[in-house]
């Protein structure tokens, strides 16, 4: 087992609490009950702690879908061939795609990024070519991927911050790959150790045969890699997928950029599961936009302890459940800026209670 060396840029520092009192100091001068905004206020006190200042903004959005093809799929995994990759790249470029409406009503600057699709994909002021191959290999026979395209994955994923998203104050990250419900709970089974029969579902709409056909493959995986599979860099080469990969080393590099780290679902999770392997910090800039309705997603976030703010019945991925938070957090700021204080409002605070100290 050789260890693989984390590339340069990738650490992150964990938040500091100089400004927390400050910032609950603010919130309870504001016109209402203390802590009545519930959830709003501490995304608000969040990204106020993540920017350290007590003038936050919640723009701009940048959000990168990262596409790849899975070699996993020659083992039936999914029910949708994997030429519907490339054809839903082409959506995106073309705009019909969900995260394009959403990109659109929300205003967010959106990347696609070839990390690895089985064709030739053309030239297009969104699409980023980053590819590491035409898809990884099956992971139930071989490892994923070599060393160096591990390496190249996690590179370009932080490149890729840097080149299109340096402004850029939240990161959502999207997904596009058939077979990737697969992979992804293979890297969260690795990671969380975890049975891989609790973080396998439906991904695309596989019937009960298929998913249990995913288990199998899985636990072929398990065996064959076996100790590979206990650092977080082997579990990603071995099992994991070029787009994933490449999102490991996007979050890595948006949250040692001190940028808020919105979170998708099945698939972002199982990538930044590994970046919280590697930098626990990264859970300081994070925030878990939904819990999707793939099986093990639900599962997943009780494991890392992370609590996610929608449940909306959503399981697409390309990061739409990530910006369907995004409203949220603009919300949040905003109310956290603009709202008056008792003072300059001219509104009476609450009194102490008679008999007690505060
Ligand atoms: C038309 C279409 C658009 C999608 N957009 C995201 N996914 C989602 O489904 C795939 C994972 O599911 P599985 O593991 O079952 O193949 C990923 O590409 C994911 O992003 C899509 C899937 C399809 C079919
Ligand atoms: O939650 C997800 O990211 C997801 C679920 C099903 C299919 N693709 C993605």
């Amino acid at each position: 087992m050789t260890a693989q060396p984390l590339p340069d840029g990738l650490s992150v520092t964990p938040l500091g609490h100089d400004l927390d009192a400050d910032i609950q100091a603010h919130l309870d001068q504001q016109t209402k009950p203390p802590g009545s905004l519930g959830q709003l206020e501490t995304i608000a006190a969040q990204v106020a702690r993540v920017q350290g200042t007590l003038h936050p903004v919640s723009a701009p959005v940048w959000h990168g879908v990262f596409a790849a093809d899975h070699g996993i799929c020659s083992e039936q995994v999914s029910p949708f061939p994997s030429s519907v990759t490339a054809q839903m790249v082409h959506n995106f470029l073309q705009g019909g795609a969900a995260i394009n409406v959403f990109c659109r009503e929300e205003q967010v600057q959106l990347h696609i990024i070839d990390a690895g699709v089985d064709a030739d994909l053309p030239e297009h002021p969104q699409l980023l070519h980053r590819s590491a191959g035409r898809g990884t290999r099956a992971f139930n026979r071989e490892a994923a991927m070599s060393a160096e395209q591990l390496q190249h994955c996690l590179s370009a994923g932080a490149e890729v911050i840097d080149q299109q998203a340096a402004d850029a104050r939240v990161i959502s990250l999207g997904d596009m790959g058939i077979g990737n419900t697969t992979t992804s709970a293979a890297v969260l089974s690795a990671i969380l150790q975890q049975p891989p029969a609790s973080l396998v579902g439906a991904g695309t709409g596989a019937s009960t045969a298929m998913q249990q056909q995913k288990v199998r493959v899985i636990e072929q995986a398990m065996e064959r890699h076996g100790a590979e599979l206990t650092t977080p860099l082997g579990c990603l080469r071995c099992v994991g997928g070029f787009e994933i990969a490449m999102m490991t080393g996007a979050f890595l590099r948006a949250a040692a950029q001190r940028k808020l780290v919105l979170v998708d679902g099945f698939i972002a999770t199982a990538a930044w599961s590994v970046a919280a392997a590697l930098q626990p910090a990264i859970r300081d800039y994070t925030l878990f936009a939904h819990c999707s309705d793939e099986r093990g997603h639900a599962h997943a976030l009780e494991a890392l302890q992370a609590t996610p703010l929608l449940h909306l019945g959503m399981r697409l991925g390309e990061g739409t459940g990530a910006l369907a938070a995004a409203p949220l957090v603009r919300l949040a700021v905003a109310l956290f800026n603009d709202m008056a204080t008792f003072a300059s409002a001219g509104v009476d605070n609450r009194e102490p209670e008679a008999g007690t100290d505060g």
